[in-house]
């Protein structure tokens, strides 16, 4: 039970109208996992995460995550999933604490000061608990979404390129969070353009393209430095996605 996947996703197909972004795509997630899933642009990784996130229905295929059904059980994965976009999505007129008391209670977190307090002090955001969101950087904003979507402490973290935006220093925040939230055992799926900041992170590399996963590693099996060599093997011709190398 314990090493089951908490995502498995199988022969998705994924349409809109006459367009065929998902082909039959097979993925699987184990628990702890934190995997980096690489593509080129439109290859559909958003479509993809959107789709695990319960934001999107599948055309075909099945779709487990945390062992519930997709679309089906959609509200029972809610509650198992954090969510995280390049737009942080968060209400600029109240302060960080309140934005946070307002989706621990939508969760129902308990005891919801004590996680607020906890999960601040995480992403390092504890001076500004009482301060208006529409103040806060860019990168503090996206902080405090992450700090949303770890709240309930769900067993997976999505991240839809989450550095998209950021300055150097926030990205590197950005990474010092994701890396404790990975040594604490959260299962993380995240989408990038950045492959040297991928191959430090993740534990595990997977490639979109043509609809399916072409190819997945793991860090161990791919030599330092190596993680441009595999992608573009991965691609097999030689299409590289825009903001790489
Ligand atoms: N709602 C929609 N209706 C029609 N086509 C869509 C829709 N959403 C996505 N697409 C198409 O699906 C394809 C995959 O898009 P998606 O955004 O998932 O790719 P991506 O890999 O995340 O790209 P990028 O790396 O540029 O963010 C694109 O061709 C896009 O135009």
């Amino acid at each position: 039970m314990e090493n089951r996947a908490l995502i498995e996703v199988q022969g998705l197909v994924k349409r809109f109208g006459p367009k065929v972004v998902l082909r039959g795509l097979n993925f699987s997630v184990l628990p702890g996992e934190f995997v980096a899933l690489l593509g080129p642009n439109g290859a559909g990784k958003t479509t993809f995460l959107r789709i695990l996130a319960s934001l999107s229905s599948p055309s075909m295929g099945v779709v487990r995550v945390a062992g519930y059904l997709l679309p089906r059980e959609a509200a029972a994965v809610r509650r198992r999933l954090g969510v995280v976009s390049h737009l942080p999505l968060l209400y600029g007129d109240l302060t960080a604490e309140e934005n946070l008391r307002f989706f621990g209670k939508m969760y129902g977190v308990n005891p919801l000061e004590e996680r607020i307090r906890e999960v601040l002090r995480q992403v390092g955001l504890e001076k500004r608990a009482k301060d208006l969101v529409r103040t806060f950087s860019r990168g503090m904003q996206q902080r405090l979404a992450i700090g949303r979507a770890i709240l309930h402490d769900p067993d997976v973290l999505l991240l839809d390129e989450p550095h998209t935006g950021l300055d150097q220093d926030a990205c590197e925040m950005l990474d010092a969070i994701l890396r404790e939230e990975s040594s604490r055992g959260r299962t993380i799926v995240m989408t990038s353009h950045d492959l040297a900041r991928v191959e430090d992170l993740s534990s595990r590399f997977d490639v979109l393209s043509r609809g399916i996963i072409c190819a997945s590693a793991l860090k161990q099996d791919i030599p330092q430095d190596g993680l441009l060599a595999f992608y573009r093997h991965a691609l097999g011709n030689g299409q590289v996605q825009r903001g790489v190398e």
